[in-house]
Formats: structure tokens, sequence, C-alpha cells
């Protein structure tokens, strides 16, 4: 389980991180969401315990995340947002070494590290310093994942991957997620945070505005519908019940609903006879645009 309680790390000025409240539950994923500078990796780093916070404590499993590093470090794969590696060394090389400081080999993280190597085609028989950049991203992919570790910290994962990497990637996390790790993963990329998070927790100028289950997150918003009816409908209904809508013809309407009063449309569209009922779904990250609004700001 990862833990932080009011932690907060000041730079000069305003920024940082501060008073960060949140749980990962040992076999949840936690999307980390926010614009670039909002802290999301100055909050990995305290939990990889690179870097110290001037309050509050960050544990992984129970164990401190400053004073305990080097053993959280063994039971967790984390992927840096800036990657670095020893640039002279071959990638293999560099992927024996890797699981030698670990003290992590045996037939079976062979076979987990060559199936990853497999199943993101990574290129190993070069050096590191002729690799691409996404083939520098897949190596950290691989260096994570390959001791099998029960918590997973990343940082903008799928930064320069092409979408098939990135649908790759994400069905590993699924797995991953299956087989009850913890994973805490930083990313603006709204669509895989859906398609593999459990909660969110929306960061903004340091400080977390939100954060729930993507389900609650999505259906406290409000939705928009298309409706198109066979006859002028009975607006005095739709009134009453306040709903918002905008009308484009005298039977073509979108109709706004709050995410959980749905069956209440519902029951005030059943008077009238609907010919098309399209949800026009938010994604999360229009979701999240709302809390960078001005009006999220002044709420
Ligand atoms: N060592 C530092 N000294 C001073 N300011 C810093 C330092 N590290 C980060 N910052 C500032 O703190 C804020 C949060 O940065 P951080 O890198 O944690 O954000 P982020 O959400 O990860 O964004 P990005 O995706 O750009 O890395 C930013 O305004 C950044 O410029």
């Amino acid at each position: 389980m990862i833990e932080t309680r009011d932690i907060t790390l000041k730079y000069s000025g305003s920024k940082g991180i501060f008073d960060l409240n949140f749980k990962v539950e040992k076999g949840e994923a936690f999307g980390y969401i926010g614009p670039k500078g909002a802290g999301k990796t100055s909050t990995i780093r305290v939990l990889m315990g690179l870097s110290h916070s001037s309050k509050g404590l960050a544990t992984i499993n129970g164990l401190n995340c400053f004073n305990k590093a080097a053993a959280i470090q063994k039971i967790t794969g984390y992927i840096p947002e800036q990657t670095s590696f020893f640039d002279g060394m071959r990638v293999k090389e560099y992927l024996n070494f890797i699981s030698r400081m670990r003290g992590s080999s045996g037939s079976k993280k062979t076979e987990l590290r060559d199936s990853l190597i497999e199943r993101f085609e990574l290129e190993t028989r070069g050096k590191i310093e002729n690799l691409s950049n996404d083939m520098k991203q897949k190596l950290a992919i691989v260096t994570a994942f390959m001791h099998d570790p029960e918590v997973l910290i990343l940082d903008e994962p799928t930064n320069g991957l092409d979408p098939l990497m990135q649908s790759r990637f994400v069905d590993l996390i699924i797995e991953e997620k299956r087989q009850g790790k913890t994973i805490l993963m930083a990313t603006h990329m709204f669509e895989n945070v859906e398609r593999t998070c459990d909660r969110v927790g929306i960061l903004k100028e340091g400080r977390i505005v939100a954060q729930d289950d993507i389900i609650q997150v999505k259906s406290a918003e409000i939705k928009s519908y298309f409706v198109r009816f066979e006859d002028h409908p009975n607006l005095e209904q739709l009134k009453k019940y306040g709903f918002g809508y905008k009308q484009f013809s005298e039977k073509d309407y979108e109709i706004l609903c709050q995410g959980d009063r749905i069956d209440a449309l519902v029951k005030v569209l059943s008077h009238e006879k609907v010919l098309v009922f399209n949800s026009n779904t938010q994604t999360l990250e229009e979701i999240f645009q709302k809390y960078y609004s001005k009006e999220a700001i002044n709420a």
C-alpha cells in the first residue's frame, strides 16, 4: 500500500507540493493526473526517497519512503519521467547488471524479462546510447517490471510510445492489477487512466483538488445527451425537473443532466416519443479541464 500524509515539499516562489494526502490500496491502480508543473514528479520523487519532504510522511508497504528507500526500491518498479541509463553499456548487459544489483535472478525472472522484451519489441543487441527515445522508454518499462515488483510507481510511463505500444502497456497494467499489484501512475494520458485505474487524484498547483473513484468522478459531472423527438416535446416537464437544454430545431435538443440524475431524466422522457438518444459522454480529460477552468478555481 502507498500512503502519503500531509506531505509538503516547497521550492522557491510558491511552487511545490502541499499537504498531499492519498492512499493506494494493495491491488489498486491510482491515476495521478495533472498538467505540466502540477507536482506529479515531485510527489513521486518523495515516494522513491529521492527528495525529502519538509513535512508529512510517505510510506510504501509501511516503510518510510525516506529512511527505507533501498528496501522500497527492491519491492518497487519505478519508471522515472526522465530515463537515464549507463549509455556505454549494451542493453542486455544493462538488464543483467540491474538484476544482479537487485539480487533478482533465476529462470522465472529471466523468463519474465524475455517476455517483456518480446512484448515491447525492445532492441537488445546494441548499445544504449544508440537507442531511439521510444526504445529507451521501452527499456525503462522492461527494467521496472522485470523483477515482478509488488508496487509500481510510474511517471509518464507511455512517454514517446506509439499507439500500439501504449495499448500493450495498458494490457500489461491490467494484468499486473489482476495479480494484486499496487500501482500509482502519473500521466496526462487520460485515456490510459480511464482504461486502467480504479481511482484518480487530480493535482492542481501542488494540491489534490479531487480524489475519487473514476466512476464517481465521471458521474458527478454533467453529461449531455442529444435527443430527437417525434413531436415538439413538453419543455415544461424538463424545466420543472431542472434539466437544462439547448434547442437545435423543433425536435432536436441537447439535454444536460447531472450524472446521478439519469433515472429522473429517463422518467421525464418516457412521456415523449424519442427517436434518437445519444450520450455525449465526457472523457476524463474534459472532466479534468473543468478543474482547471475559472469556475473551478472560484468554486
Ligand atoms: N528542484 C526544483 N527546484 C525548483 N522548482 C522545482 C524543482 N522541481 C520542480 N520544480 C517546480 O515545481 C513545480 C512542480 O514540478 P513537477 O516536476 O513536480 O511537476 P509535474 O506535474 O511532474 O510536471 P512535469 O510533467 O512537467 O514534470 C513546477 O512548477 C516545477 O517547475
